[in-house]
């Protein structure tokens, strides 16, 4: 099946079972909102799912390869956000764009990463260290990575944190933009998606003891 398959998944964190024999697929052009209480394990299995961790048991696949096999291929598609911004607080926002740029092997060209930070609002903070900008501005530039990389898999982990309605609403018309290009997304958010994110697959994980 083409997309990023998880085959029987188990994830255990200190002896406690997150989730057992989960198998979904994330395909091209589809928006999976995955969801459930604190601690349910959402994020362990996004790590799972970008490679940043390894799962109990259970495979990845990519297009019905093995995902180990194709890591460079997957790499090269995938952005991640974690709920963590992953933004150098002493760099400016262009500074952390060239150097996650450079990190992923994608081309920088100022102008472009200008006009990206424009379009998320944040017109003369360009150059100002991330630490000195507030936390949903913070977030805005971590969110830029998705307007700056062309990339079929997005993995979210609660991007509209801090975000205002405004950014709420640009981030998801964004995204129902991706998807409506064949792109894949998978997010968490503990808030409702709205119509803007257009249509999604629920995928929940319960709590469990
Ligand atoms: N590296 C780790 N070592 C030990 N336990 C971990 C580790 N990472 C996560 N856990 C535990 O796994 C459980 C699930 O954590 P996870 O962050 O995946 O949940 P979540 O569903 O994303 O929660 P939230 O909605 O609060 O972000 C938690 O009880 C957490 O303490």
């Amino acid at each position: 099946m083409a997309g990023l398959a998880a085959d029987n998944l188990t994830c255990i964190k200190r002896d406690r079972v997150l989730f057992t024999d989960l198998s979904f697929c994330l395909s091209p052009g589809q928006l999976i909102y995955l969801r459930g209480p604190n601690g349910a394990g959402k994020t362990s299995l996004l790590r799972i799912l970008t490679g940043l961790s390894a799962p109990e048991s259970g495979q990845l696949l990519l297009d019905d390869e093995p995902l180990d096999k194709v890591r460079d291929r997957f790499n090269q598609q995938l952005i991640y956000v974690g709920h963590k911004a992953g933004i150098n607080g002493a760099l400016t926002a262009m500074e952390n764009l060239r150097f996650w740029c450079a990190q992923h092997s994608t081309g920088f060209i100022a102008q472009q990463a200008y006009e990206v930070l424009a379009r998320l609002g944040l017109v003369g903070l360009e150059d100002v260290p991330v630490r000195m900008l507030s936390a949903g501005q913070q977030r805005r530039v971590a969110l830029s990575r998705l307007w700056l990389k062309q990339a079929t898999f997005w993995i979210l982990d609660e991007p509209f944190t801090a975000l205002d309605t405004d950014g709420i609403e640009l981030l998801e018309s964004h995204m129902r933009e991706h998807v409506a290009n064949q792109g894949a997304i998978i997010t968490t958010s503990h808030q409702p998606l709205s119509k803007h994110a257009g249509p999604f697959t629920e995928l929940v994980l319960e709590y469990r003891l």
